[in-house]
């Protein structure tokens, strides 16, 4: 075995590692490394303890953009030479009977070096945590790379991603619950924007364009405004006219690119008729798209060792949902039912950089249904409700519904109700788990968003 060492580098993670198998000058990916390091916990009763952690890593990607792998001729013999002494982390328990960690807030050290090891315990700790079942789980978060947030964390211990639902014939289907996967997100995006207001005084800015009245657009925004409020995230919200030119909606794009307090930026979909889409979302500035739409940065999704600035949120919210519930995508059949470019293609990018076999559903596609029915994972984007039914789906399959669509229903308030592509009281007979509409992957969505800018003011201030 080659002895000499690495420092695997993140910007918030270093890692000694011992080289495993052989590396050669064409990069490291797919390369198993030994990691050795040491963390101290300290158990819910109260006792302290010290846990080595001796894992092997595959590297995901050759690219040290993400990584920062560097040769060290250090022995690790003491691999983390000292630890900061309040940061508490408790053990709790799944019903699983896996033993999970929940990170309390260490709010007793402030700024950069704490932060930096509490997303240190947390990034080794999730990584020691997993069961050899699920080690492809803790390799595949990395591999949305450095566009993930530091504030990745698993769920609290008082909120269950599951709920169990029978069906008559006693089969059971989990239905995952996105509000309390969307809560953990946010809380965690919430404790990075105080560190950050605390060490910088400075928070994060967002801005929305909505060009027209739609009524759909119109709540979409208030639902994201007020998760931003609630996180810390300033908005401004720029409102144009149904009528508005093209060049007005460039104006005012250009005016907030240039706007240094505004570190994201949403150009509300769909725009007027007469405006031209890839036009205005050309212009959004790459380093602000926190939609993840611009070309560019879906052109880097798109494409094998490259890293784009941002992922677009519903894509990343169904990959969320996917590797919080203990879903293996790698190697699976996945079909993904819509080519949109905001949601059904990325989502099919994301899904085959997690190295499923994907298959993509349209509008020409012959026998949809066969070709859904022998999918692991199926991905309904598309618009039309209740399209998926029971006969589309392999018994146990994994569902995630991302249509959100308005029904008529006289019984409700309002008599509009939300409802998905996939007609959920057949699915639920068939699948292992499924994503409820409302409450699956909309409000992830909107916690990725939040993740989002708080990436991009992160890299606008520089701030690890
Ligand atoms: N939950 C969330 O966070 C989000 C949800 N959405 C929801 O997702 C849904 C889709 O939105 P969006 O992607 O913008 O829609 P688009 O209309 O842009 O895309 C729909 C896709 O579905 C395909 N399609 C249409 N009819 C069929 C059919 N009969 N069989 C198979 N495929 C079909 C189309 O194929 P073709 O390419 O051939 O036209 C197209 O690729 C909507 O309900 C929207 O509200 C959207 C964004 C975020
Ligand atoms: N530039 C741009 N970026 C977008 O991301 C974008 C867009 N335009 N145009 C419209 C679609 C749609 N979309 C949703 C976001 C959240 C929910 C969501 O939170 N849904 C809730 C229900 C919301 C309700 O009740 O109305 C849920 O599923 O539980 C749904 C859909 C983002 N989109």
């Amino acid at each position: 075995m080659d002895r000499r060492h690495y420092l695997i580098k993140d910007a918030s993670l270093e890692l000694l590692v011992r080289r495993k198998t052989k590396i050669s000058d064409d990069g490291i990916r797919g390369k198993k490394f030994e990691i050795f390091c040491e963390i101290f916990l300290r158990k819910r009763n109260g006792a302290k303890e010290s846990a080595e952690i001796h894992r092997e890593l595959e590297v995901p990607f050759s690219s040290r953009k993400g990584w920062n792998i560097r040769k060290s001729n250090e022995e690790p013999a003491t691999p983390i030479p000292s630890y900061p002494k309040r940061v508490l982390f408790r053990w709790s328990s799944e019903p699983a009977g896996r033993r999970r960690l929940s990170y309390p807030r260490a709010r007793t050290m402030r700024g950069l070096w704490a932060a930096h090891w509490r997303s240190l315990g947390r990034k080794i700790l999730h990584s020691s945590s997993s069961s050899s079942s699920s080690s492809t789980l803790s390799s595949n978060l990395k591999l949305l790379g450095p566009n993930l947030p530091d504030v990745w964390m698993m769920p609290s211990s008082s909120s269950s991603a599951f709920r169990s639902q029978s069906s008559a014939n006693g089969q059971t289907a989990n239905v995952i619950n996105g509000k309390s996967i969307a809560r953990a997100i946010r809380e965690g995006v919430a404790s990075e924007i105080c560190r950050m207001k605390e060490t910088i005084v400075k928070s994060p800015g967002l801005a929305i364009v909505l060009v027209g009245g739609r009524r759909d657009s119109q709540t979409f925004i208030r639902v994201k405004l007020k998760a931003c409020e609630e996180v810390g995230i300033t908005t401004y919200v720029e409102e144009l006219s149904e009528e508005s030119t093209e060049d007005e909606v460039l104006r005012v794009v250009s005016r907030l690119n240039n706007n240094p307090s505004v570190n994201g930026i949403i150009v509300q979909l769909p725009l007027p008729q007469h405006v031209d889409e890839e036009r205005i979302i050309n212009f959004v500035s790459p380093e602000k798209d926190v939609d993840g739409f611009h070309p560019l940065n879906m052109g880097n999704l798109a494409m094998k060792g490259r890293e784009p600035l941002f992922i677009p949120c519903a894509p990343k919210s169904c990959i969320e949902l996917l590797l919080r519930c203990g879903v293996e995508i790698m190697g699976k059949r996945a079909v993904v039912v819509g080519r949109s470019k905001i949601v059904g293609l990325p989502t099919s990018l994301l899904l085959q950089r997690h190295h499923a076999t994907v298959s993509t559903v349209h509008s020409f596609t012959k026998n949809p249904e066969q070709i859904t029915s022998e999918a692991d994972i199926v991905i309904a984007d598309v618009g039309i409700p209740n399209l998926i039914c029971g006969s589309w789906l392999k018994p146990g399959a994994v569902v995630v519904d991302m249509g959100t669509n308005q029904v008529q229903d006289p019984g409700v308030d309002q008599g509009v109700r939300i409802t998905g592509d996939v007609c959920f009281e057949e699915a639920i007979k068939v699948v292992s788990a499924i994503t409820p509409v409302p409450g699956g992957v909309g409000p992830v969505t909107i916690a990725m968003l939040l993740s989002n800018t708080l990436d991009s003011a992160k890299r606008a201030f520089g701030f690890i």
